[in-house]
């Protein structure tokens, strides 16, 4: 029975992240999730990505930091590496919900795990490295302007011990380890994949009966390359924990490569018939295959010379589709190219004032509606100061038949593309936009 003011909950605030958000997102679908499923994204996300989130979330919702008032721009912008944090904090806004699952974008769903709903705010699985301490990436909270507010408070007031939403979770709901056991997620709903357990015997005995799988820790599934045809990660050097890790990760990217790339392609269709003979991408040179690739393109495969064109406009609205005629065996494949920082496609001029969008869905029964919520009504304003290159990340994604990669590609910004966010106020206090460096520039032209 679906219940609709409940929510699977989780963020991503660049492309590489969405990654992960669709491979979650699609598991709870497989795995027949009876509430609506919400994205928060912030305004990093490329248009490109923000159609496809749109096929398999319920809701796309943009939110940035700027509806906090005043005292945490000022306090934050003294503490850059909060920004994530601040951002995960969101959630506690969706108050259209009564009760929500917040899930990190890195964790993978491998039942049905509507029973979660049973629990109350706040409910979390002890983390593996302290288990007085809940791990943030799985836990039930009920949405509230009210504790939304106190935790910015309390972020403001007093930090956090991690730099990050886990130690201000934790400090904030303190009472979590001793006060109420049914607050205690069991273990199965937050498994982290890399973990080598001290404890063999358990993971034998309660291994099986894993829920939710956490990719907890400095590498992500996407950072790994597999092997498409063996169905398996390709581990060399790549120090993998253990064989329960290895077949976690084929399991993420068999939902990646089986639903989740096949709706780019899908993207690349509708962008056809929406415009025939001008396909998106035709005439962009070809993805090339991922730095480091270890298989050769196969002999059979289009050269990089067939695969250009020179009389093509350029693709629309910055993304940029690269087509794969020649390449029958692997159906899905595409070379995915975004360009984080264009508007939002398909209202791309548009990225001011608060929208509320609907936008085709193929998810099936009718499909629920889908909304991709604008930014505020004021000009958004980047309290992390901007500092880091993750905002311009941008996804590669690099395919043969044998092989497929996500690249993360750091985007150099172009004058123009400086200069509106300059106007759009997403100025980088922390780096090229510090006084010091602006001093810099006035006083080589002043020379
Ligand atoms: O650049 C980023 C980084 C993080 N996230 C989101 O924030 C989550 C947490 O980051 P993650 O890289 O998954 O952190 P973990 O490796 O899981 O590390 C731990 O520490 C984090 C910081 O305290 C907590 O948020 C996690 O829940 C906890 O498991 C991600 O899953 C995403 O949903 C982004 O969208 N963009
Ligand atoms: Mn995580």
């Amino acid at each position: 029975m679906p219940v609709s003011d409940q929510a699977f909950v989780t963020l991503a605030t660049n492309d590489i992240y969405c990654q992960g958000a669709l491979v979650l997102g699609q598991s709870l679908r497989n795995q027949r999730a009876t509430r609506k499923l919400v994205v928060l994204i912030t305004p990093q996300v490329s248009s490109l990505l923000r159609v496809i989130l749109t096929k398999v979330f319920d809701e796309v919702i943009e939110v940035n930091l700027i509806d906090s008032a005043d005292y945490i721009h000022l306090a934050f912008l003294k503490r850059p590496e909060l920004g994530v944090t601040l951002t995960k904090l969101h959630c506690w806004t969706l108050t259209h919900y009564s009760k929500c699952v917040f899930l990190d974008a890195d964790t993978l769903v491998l039942s049905n795990i509507d029973e979660l709903f049973d629990r109350t705010e706040f409910s979390a699985a002890p983390d593996p490295g302290w288990p007085d301490c809940f791990n943030s990436g799985v836990f039930v909270f009920q949405p509230s302007l009210e504790t939304h507010g106190l935790l910015l408070q309390h972020a403001t007031n007093h930090g956090s011990f991690d730099g990050a939403d886990q130690g201000l979770l934790n400090s904030f709901f303190s009472s979590w380890s001793t006060a109420d056991i049914h607050k205690h997620l069991p273990f199965i709903y937050n498994l982290s994949s890399n973990t080598a357990y001290t404890y063999s015997p358990a993971f034998k005995r309660f291994g099986s009966s894993v829920k939710v799988v956490h990719f907890l820790g400095p590498t992500k599934p996407w950072n790994y390359k597999y092997n498409s045809q063996m169905g398996s990660v390709l581990e060399e050097g790549s120090g993998l924990a253990n064989q329960h890790q290895t077949s976690f990760l084929n399991l993420w990217w068999k939902i990646y490569q089986h639903s989740i790339l096949p709706l780019y392609g899908s993207f690349r269709d509708e962008e056809e018939r929406a415009s025939p003979g001008h396909s998106a991408g035709i005439g962009e040179p070809y993805a090339k295959p991922a730095v480091g690739s270890s298989q050769p393109w196969p002999a059979d495969g289009p050269s990089e010379q067939t695969m250009v064109t020179d009389d093509t406009p350029p693709s629309p609205k910055g993304c940029h589709l690269e087509d794969t005629v020649g390449w029958p065996e692997l159906e899905t494949s595409a070379g995915v190219r975004c360009d984080p920082l264009s508007p939002p496609y398909p209202q791309c001029a548009d990225s001011s004032g608060t929208q509320t969008t609907s936008q085709p869905t193929d998810k099936g029964e009718g499909g629920p509606s889908v909304e991709i919520l604008g930014p505020s009504q004021e000009p958004p304003v980047d309290v992390t100061g901007d500092p880091s290159p993750q905002d311009a990340l941008e996804v590669d994604l690099a395919m043969s038949v044998f092989e497929i990669s996500i690249e993360e590609k750091v985007k150099e910004s172009s004058p123009e593309e400086e200069r509106r966010k300059w106007e759009e106020g997403r100025i980088d206090y922390m780096g090229k936009d510090a006084f010091a460096r602006i001093q810099e520039k006035l006083d080589r032209f002043l020379q």
